[in-house]
């Protein structure tokens, strides 16, 4: 469903991106990891369509991007709330940006600020709430909107290893519940082997993709305490690293 293709993305001189390709399938969660500056938040804004492109292009379903899509739902760093906006009002802002009606954003917002146990939060504002309640916010706007797609961009690194866990907990169950096809960006590497279904390892410098690992025992909360898990996180630091797990 996700299709790059030779995308290559420069400031100034420099490439970040430089003949990258790669694909995610329907209803795939693909967890892209790398060191810092390698070009990880480049190629979410490329995915997201917040960005041309200088070289080669992104096709979503057949067709190729030009600009953000209605159907993408992104959650960018720092969960990206307004913070003169209560809850109830960030909640809904993806659903009013796209012309849906009040009655259908009221409805929608109270169905999914109580599903992610943050309605009783509604009528505060963003500086009011935990970090974790914050990004359960960022959720509710992103899910509001329906999409196919969910991409997220190192959306629980601020948060508490319980708190976090949680959250991953509730994307696989929103995964599993919407059938989203996700990517998501992050530094972790117990994140990436949790919620990637497909690994994506990006080269430190040369703006390619170093290596793809794919995840059997994605989908699965008990995961996370077998020695399967663990086995994964250690290839994976390998790779990162650049020694043989
Ligand atoms: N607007 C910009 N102008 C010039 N260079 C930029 C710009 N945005 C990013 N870069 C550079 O592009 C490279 C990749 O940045 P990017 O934010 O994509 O990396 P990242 O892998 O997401 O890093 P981090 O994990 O620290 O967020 C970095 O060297 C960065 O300095």
């Amino acid at each position: 469903m996700i299709d790059v293709h030779n995308l290559v993305v420069q400031y100034g001189q420099t490439k970040i991106l430089n003949n990258l390709n790669m694909q995610v399938k329907r209803n795939e969660s693909c967890a892209i990891i790398g060191p810092s500056g390698c070009g990880k938040t480049t190629l979410l804004y490329q995915l997201a369509g917040l960005r041309k492109p200088n070289e080669g292009k992104i096709i979503i379903n057949g067709t190729t991007l030009t600009d953000i899509r209605d159907k993408t739902g992104v959650i960018l760093q720092n969960y990206g709330l307004l913070p003169w906006k209560t809850v109830w009002d960030n909640a809904g802002l993806g659903l009013k940006l796209r012309g849906f009606s009040k009655n259908h954003r009221d409805n929608v917002v109270k169905m999914i600020l109580t599903e992610l146990n943050v309605y009783q939060q509604r009528r505060q504002y963003p500086t009011q709430l935990s970090g974790g309640q914050q990004q359960r916010i960022a959720i509710a706007r992103a899910i509001s909107i329906e999409p196919d797609i969910l991409l997220m961009d190192e959306p629980f690194s601020a948060l508490d290893a319980i708190t976090r866990e949680s959250l991953q907990d509730l994307m696989i169950k929103l995964y599993h519940q919407k059938q989203l096809t996700i990517v998501l960006i992050t530094h972790n590497i117990e994140e990436a082997v949790f919620l990637g279904e497909k690994i994506i390892i990006m080269h430190p410098s040369n703006g390619t993709i170093k290596k793809i690992i794919d995840n059997p025992h994605f989908g699965d909360k008990a995961f996370r305490n077998t020695t399967d898990f663990h086995k994964l996180c250690v290839e994976v630091r390998s790779e990162m690293a650049g020694r043989p797990s």
